[in-house]
């Protein structure tokens, strides 16, 4: 029988999938790649919109209009624009990223959505292309409280339930990322529907340090609408797919 995922309702598999996400980084199995260049990325912290509770996670999206905030270099063959980053997480600290490093899962990750403007029209076609989109996913791991997820944190609670939304009219998704310019790689798919295999994938290798206070805030907010039976917004991560035949290449030695 098809199993349907608890979360989305859809098949989990993709049939005749060859490059699904996410995977585990095999640290020893990656391969380091001389040609790769440093990512460049250039955010304008006034391309931020609002954050949306699309009931799949939190999502924080920006004007992608113009070449405002655009990343480049990396893998990347074209700069490409941000429309939204969202982040996956666990019920408890154990668990909760997408991809793992060495079979290592960390409580939380964050994914940074971009889309091939250059060479398509808009994103939803970039969606469904090969070289279409690339996302940056930077792990989360229990520590230091981070200064800059808190103003996020703190519109959590306005945003709690499914397909609420708030304005959010200025924020700099630079100050989320690691400092360590190390990344590994690979060529990838969406991990929510509709699954497409158009994703390439840059992963940080440091994770930043969030703490226990900040996590929990990410596990108040509900799949569900107001008026329903509540149910927590937790565990939305996808299971691990098969590498099959990719390999995994890394930025640093
Ligand atoms: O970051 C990820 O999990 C990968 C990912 C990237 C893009 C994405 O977009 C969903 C979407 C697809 C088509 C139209 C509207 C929204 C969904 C997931
Ligand atoms: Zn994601």
């Amino acid at each position: 029988p098809k199993i349907l995922h608890p979360l989305w309702q859809s098949p989990l598999t993709i049939p005749g999938g060859t490059r699904q996400s996410p995977i585990n980084i095999q640290w020893r199995d990656s391969v380091y790649d001389p040609f790769l260049k440093p990512l460049k990325i250039s955010y304008d912290p006034a391309t931020c919109l609002h954050i949306w509770n699309n009931g799949y996670s939190f999502l924080v999206e920006f004007d992608d209009s113009t070449d405002r905030s655009i990343i480049d270099g990396g893998p990347l063959e074209n700069q490409y624009r941000l429309k939204q980053f969202h982040f996956h997480w666990g019920a408890i600290n154990d668990w909760g990223s997408e991809h793992t490093v060495d079979c290592k899962f960390y409580p939380a990750e964050l994914h940074l959505v971009h889309w091939n403007a250059v060479v398509y029209p808009t994103f939803e076609e970039a969606v469904m292309e090969g070289d279409g989109l690339a996302v940056i996913g930077v792990f989360l791991k229990l520590g230091a409280r981070h200064e800059g997820l808190q103003t996020l944190v703190d519109a959590l609670p306005a945003v709690k339930h499914k397909d609420t939304v708030i304005e959010f009219d200025v924020f700099d998704p630079s100050c989320l990322m690691p400092s360590c310019p190390d990344y590994w790689t690979y060529a990838g798919s969406l991990t929510t529907p509709p699954l497409t295999e158009s994703v390439t994938w840059i992963i940080k290798k440091q994770p930043i340090e969030v703490d226990e206070d900040q996590l929990e805030a990410f596990r108040m907010l509900l799949f569900t609408s107001d008026g329903e039976e509540e149910k927590r917004m937790v565990d939305n991560f996808r299971p691990l797919q098969p590498l099959m035949n990719r390999t995994v290449r890394s930025s640093f030695q």
